[in-house]
C-alpha cells in the first residue's frame, strides 16, 4: 500500500475505534451509520463527475482532483465502517493485472 493510503488506514481505524463525534468528522460519520456515510459517497461521485466535465472544457484539473480525494476518501470511511480496509481493494486490483478488462467483463457472466 502506498504510505499515504496507509497512514489514512491507520487514522481512519483508530478514528473508528476511539474518536469523538464531536471533535472528529470520520466518528461523526460512523455514528450516523451507514446509509449517511453512503449519501455523501454518491454526493462526492456526483460532484466528482460534474467536475471532471468542467475540466474538460476549462483544462483546469484542479476541481476535479480535489472531489475525486473526496470520493476516495468517503468511499475509505465506508470500507472501513464495513470492517474493510485499501488494502482488499488494492489487492483485487492486483489479482487483475494478468486479464484484460474485456475478459474480466466476460468472466463475471458465467
Ligand atoms: N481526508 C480527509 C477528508 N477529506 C474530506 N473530508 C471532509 O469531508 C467533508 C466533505 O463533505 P462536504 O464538502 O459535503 O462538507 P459538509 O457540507 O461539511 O458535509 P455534510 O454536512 O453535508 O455532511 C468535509 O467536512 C471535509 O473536511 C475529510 N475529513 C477527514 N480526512 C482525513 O481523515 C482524518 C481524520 O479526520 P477527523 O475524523 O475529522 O479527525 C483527517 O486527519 C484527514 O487525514
Amino acid at each position: 500500500m502506498s504510505d499515504v493510503l496507509s497512514q489514512l488506514t491507520q487514522i481512519l481505524e483508530e478514528r473508528k475505534q476511539a474518536a469523538d463525534a464531536d471533535s472528529s468528522y470520520v466518528a461523526s460519520l460512523h455514528k450516523k451509520g451507514l446509509s449517511k456515510i453512503l449519501e455523501k459517497v454518491g454526493e462526492e461521485a456526483v460532484e466528482t463527475i460534474i467536475a471532471a466535465k468542467d475540466a474538460q472544457h476549462s483544462g483546469d484539473n484542479s476541481d476535479v482532483i480535489y472531489e475525486t480525494a473526496d470520493l476516495w476518501f468517503h468511499s475509505l470511511v465506508m470500507l472501513s465502517h464495513l470492517g474493510e480496509d485499501a488494502s482488499a481493494v488494492l489487492n483485487e486490483l492486483a489479482r487483475r493485472f494478468d486479464m484484460s478488462g474485456l475478459e474480466e467483463k466476460a468472466s463475471r457472466n458465467k
